[in-house]
């Protein structure tokens, strides 16, 4: 199938990861989380907004009952510190002894899955993990383990696939890199 280059805002995007290629990562990915917990009725927690279209593909290929919720990190600067503080929105299950599987579209930096493990890891769920679409290695800044990574990829940056570039570029069937 033939992608020509595409453009959002004022940047032009190649064709990187055909839409055949992303679902065959999610079918094995699901495939081993239908695996290690079966029988274990695990709680996926969806990061919005990116990881929507991984969440609702990976969900369909899942083998084993499994619960799905979303939630969201609300970013906003300490006054008393440099820092951001990342606090999690949405979160109404009580994950106390649930098997947790985080789901993310990407981890980049790593900066938004280090900020929500430790305030998931408070509420005491009997395990916690995380599964990405997409990972970073180069661009990763913490020591964290991602357990269920579907693709790594380069430090480019990318749309389509639920990621968006300023809002938009999110309804791409095909992940693109910026040009
Ligand atoms: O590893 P990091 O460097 O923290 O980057 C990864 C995060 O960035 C994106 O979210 P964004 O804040 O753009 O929100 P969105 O999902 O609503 O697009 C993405 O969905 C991840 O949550
Ligand atoms: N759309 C998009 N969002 C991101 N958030 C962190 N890295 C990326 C990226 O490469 N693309």
């Amino acid at each position: 199938m033939h992608h020509p280059p595409v453009t959002i805002h004022d940047k032009q995007f190649s064709i990187y990861l055909p839409e055949r290629k992303i679902l065959h990562s999610v079918e094995i990915v699901a495939a081993r989380l239908s695996h290690d917990y079966r029988g274990k009725r695990p709680l996926f927690l969806a990061v919005l907004n990116g990881s929507f279209m991984f969440a609702a593909d990976l969900m369909k290929e899942m083998s084993t009952p499994c619960e799905i919720s979303f939630i969201r990190l609300a970013s906003y600067t300490d006054m008393q510190s440099t820092g951001s503080v990342k606090e999690i929105m949405g979160l109404n299950e009580d994950i106390k002894d649930r098997h947790v599987v985080v789901l993310e579209d990407i981890v980049d930096t790593g900066h938004t899955v280090a900020a929500l493990l430790p305030q998931l890891r408070q509420q005491g769920p009997a395990s916690l993990e995380v599964a990405t679409l997409l990972i970073k290695p180069e661009s990763l800044q913490h020591n964290l383990v991602i357990k269920y990574p579907a693709m790594s990829i380069a430090n480019d940056f990318v749309v389509g696939y639920g990621l968006d570039y300023n809002g938009l570029g999110r309804n791409l069937r095909d992940i693109y890199k910026v040009m």
